[in-house]
């Protein structure tokens, strides 16, 4: 089955477009899990424990676990939210020459979904898009305050670099793989480019920490797919769920020892709750 087939049939079951952003920062994985083997893996399993029936998709980001411990909490946290029937979209943001980009898709062999980097053109795609039942979503135009710097540059045809790429990528398409990461923080490109390309799923991060726009996000980031029966795309928050124990886990408890220690439970219960509370409100606009 395609990603995008598995997807569509997600969203279906978790009545959701959530992405769930694994970006497991050490400096945050609370104290309590200091003493795991691997803490970040440790964190994950309760994350996903408290979040997988809002979660459409799990998406770690590779940033988080390019160490040896961080590779092994990877690959745990893969299989157990596949497990828990949720498919997972690694975002590695790849894109290199050929020969390296060969490399790098291997990874499609344990995760469900890519993010990939057009700026070394179409070749170094190839690899990735060539892998017909995996998501392979291109970055169009990101989330963050640089992203206008080149993105936005106006061609000689008169349109924006962004809305090239979106254009290119419908002609990557052949496999019925390819999804576009367009930031809620850019409302009126995210219309823009949905115009250009109706039929293509977006990744749509920059709600929650980053304040995008959760409304436009879900009219414009979901895409009807033929014989799906939802409208497909996802809408990803990472720190705003993963970490919103924070907050709660700052009341702590007495402990055995008679220090203070952490309520766990009531912490990745407020995860639970994040990734609840998202659900309903980008479903006010499905
Ligand atoms: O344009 C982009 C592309 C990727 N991201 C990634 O999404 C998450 C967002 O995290 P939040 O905590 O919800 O802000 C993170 O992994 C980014 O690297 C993005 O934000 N914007």
């Amino acid at each position: 089955m395609s990603f995008f087939d598995d997807l569509s049939a997600r969203i279906d079951d978790a009545d959701s477009v959530v992405s769930v952003g694994l970006d497991a920062d050490p400096d945050r994985i609370p104290e309590f899990l200091d003493d795991h083997d691997l803490p970040r893996w440790a964190f994950n399993r309760r994350i996903i424990d408290a979040t997988h029936e809002h979660a459409a998709c799990y998406k770690p980001n590779a940033a988080f676990y390019e160490d040896a411990d961080g590779w092994r909490a990877l690959r745990e946290t893969v299989a157990y939210a596949h497990g828990k029937g949720v498919p997972v979209l690694l975002d590695a943001k790849r894109g290199d020459i050929g020969n390296t980009a060969r490399q790098y898709a291997q990874v499609l062999d344990e995760v469900d979904a890519i993010t990939v980097n057009p700026y070394m053109g179409g070749d170094s795609l190839q690899p990735f898009l060539a892998e017909a039942d995996a998501g392979v979503f291109v970055l169009c135009r990101t989330s963050n305050p640089g992203g206008a710097d080149l993105q936005d540059l106006e061609l000689d045809s008169g349109e924006p670099l962004y809305e090239r790429v979106a254009a290119l990528a419908d002609t990557w398409n052949e496999h019925g793989n390819v999804g576009l990461v367009v930031g809620a923080t850019a409302p009126e490109e995210l219309e823009e480019i949905r115009e250009t390309v109706p039929d293509i799923p977006f990744l749509v991060p920059g709600v929650g920490a980053q304040g995008g726009d959760a409304e436009a996000a879900v009219e414009h980031g979901l895409a009807a797919r033929e014989g799906a029966s939802v409208d497909v795309g996802l809408v990803n928050s990472s720190r705003g769920i993963i970490f919103a124990g924070e907050e709660v886990g700052r009341n702590t408890v007495s402990g055995a020892s008679g220090g203070r220690a952490p309520d766990e439970d009531a912490y990745f219960a407020a995860a639970g709750d994040a990734a609840a509370r998202l659900k309903k409100r980008l479903n006010q606009y499905r």
